[in-house]
């Protein structure tokens, strides 16, 4: 169907259901207002040209909330069944690349994020001091401390035929010598043709090292603004103009060889270099670390479920920028809905817990 660049916001009355496209409200507010002011200043005798105004405006939001409606129903038909026909696994086995001494949450919050949005297994490769860490949090996640070992690189290839998807980066820091074992296990990732999420310090080697995911198709990398200036600094070499995000999203995405950049914001944009999705799903002014890890985790089993559903279900608009826009909603509408219940004190195990209901809301039919 090829959706170019929509505008989303989802409003947050409470009597539209988020699943049900509450869309352009944003859109609708502001062409009401416009068609007000102007309706008021030309008065009857320029009725015609009001007329013509109206029309366009009302066009405009058809077509925005059009492709909102696409958009839910893409990530819907991507959204496997539920069956007693299936087993263990076929729903994704989800490795999570991450964690240290310092960070134990952000590869904890990515790997439980994936089983709640449906994941079957989730397994974290993280440093040794970390694993019992990491365990102590959860028995749903298996984890291995191999990231700071020397042969770590044989440890997670041992499993990456296994592995549906790959999320680099929740919680590894920036010890060179777990982001030289990182760069051997991405290489290897690629050779297998497997999908990855990179986020947090996972885009920071990239932005030491961009050659290590140019054009590989597969990959999606999650900078907050942050770690985006990082990228667009290394990769094109100049100051990125804050004043146009959506064409920086897409020029970072071309700069790296057309893969699909998510950065993350106000709004999220979306780009594969071609398109800009834009997903501005109600969330909250609540702004506590580990909402990327959330994000990421949840992208991890969504690019998997997306790329196994094949082009005919997300009629043939990139399945990774499906994936990318249905994970960015879903971590807004936990954002919302926790905020809702816990306020200022909301924190990411809030939003985790939310999962579930946001998911039924959003994307269940
Ligand atoms: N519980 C855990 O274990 C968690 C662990 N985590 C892990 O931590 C590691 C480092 O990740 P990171 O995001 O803190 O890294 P980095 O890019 O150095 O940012 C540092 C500074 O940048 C700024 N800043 C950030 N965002 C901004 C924005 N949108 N807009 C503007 N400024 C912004 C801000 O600077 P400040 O405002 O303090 O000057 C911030 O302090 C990584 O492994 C990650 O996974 C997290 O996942 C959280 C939960
Ligand atoms: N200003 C904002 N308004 C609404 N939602 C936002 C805003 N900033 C970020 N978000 C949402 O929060 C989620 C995480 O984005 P954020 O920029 O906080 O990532 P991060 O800094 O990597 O988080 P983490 O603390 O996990 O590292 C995304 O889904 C994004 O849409
Ligand atoms: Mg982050």
């Amino acid at each position: 169907m090829g959706v170019r660049c929509v505008a989303i916001r989802a409003c947050g009355g409470g009597k539209i259901d988020p699943g049900v496209p509450r869309m352009a409200v944003h859109a609708c507010g502001a062409a009401a207002a416009v068609v007000a002011l102007l309706s008021a200043a030309i008065a009857l005798q320029w009725s015609p040209l009001y007329a013509v105004l109206q029309r366009a405006l009302s066009l405009h939001t058809a077509h925005a909330t059009k492709d909102m409606e696409n958009l839910f129903q893409l990530v819907r038909n991507i959204v496997p069944a539920l069956t007693s026909k299936k087993h263990k696994g076929q729903d994704g086995r989800i490795g999570i690349v991450g964690g240290c001494q310092e960070y134990t949450g952000a590869p904890y919050f990515a790997g439980i994020s994936a089983l709640k949005v449906g994941a079957d297994l989730t397994h974290v490769f993280c440093a040794r001091e970390a694993a019992p860490v990491i365990k102590s949090y959860s028995p749903e996640l298996i984890v291995h401390p191999v990231l700071d070992s020397s042969n770590a690189v044989e440890e997670v290839e041992k499993w990456l035929p296994r592995l549906h998807a790959l999320v680099v980066g929740p919680g590894l820091g920036r010890d060179d010598l777990l982001l030289n074992n990182v760069r051997g296990i991405l290489e290897s990732t690629k050779a297998r043709d497997i999908p990855v999420v990179i986020d947090a310090d996972g885009l920071w080697l990239v932005a030491q090292q961009p050659a290590l995911i140019h054009s590989y198709h597969k990959a999606i990398l999650t900078p907050n603004h942050v770690e985006f200036s990082r990228l667009w600094e290394a990769v094109l070499s100049s100051p990125m103009d804050s004043n146009d995000l959506k064409g920086s999203t897409l020029k970072l995405s071309q700069a790296l060889g057309n893969i699909t950049v998510v950065q993350k914001g106000e709004q999220d944009l979306i780009s594969n270099g071609q398109q800009v999705l834009v997903c501005n799903q109600e969330g909250s002014s609540r702004r506590c670390g580990g909402q990327g890890d959330l994000l990421s985790g949840s992208l991890g089993v969504m690019v998997h479920w997306a790329l196994r559903a094949g082009p005919e279900k997300t009629n043939g608009s990139s399945p990774l920028l499906v994936a990318a826009w249905g994970a960015c909603t879903l971590t807004r509408e936990c954002n919302r809905q926790a905020f809702q219940k816990y306020g200022r004190s909301t924190t990411t195990t809030d939003m985790i817990t939310e999962v579930g209901t946001a998911f039924s809301r959003l994307f269940t039919t």
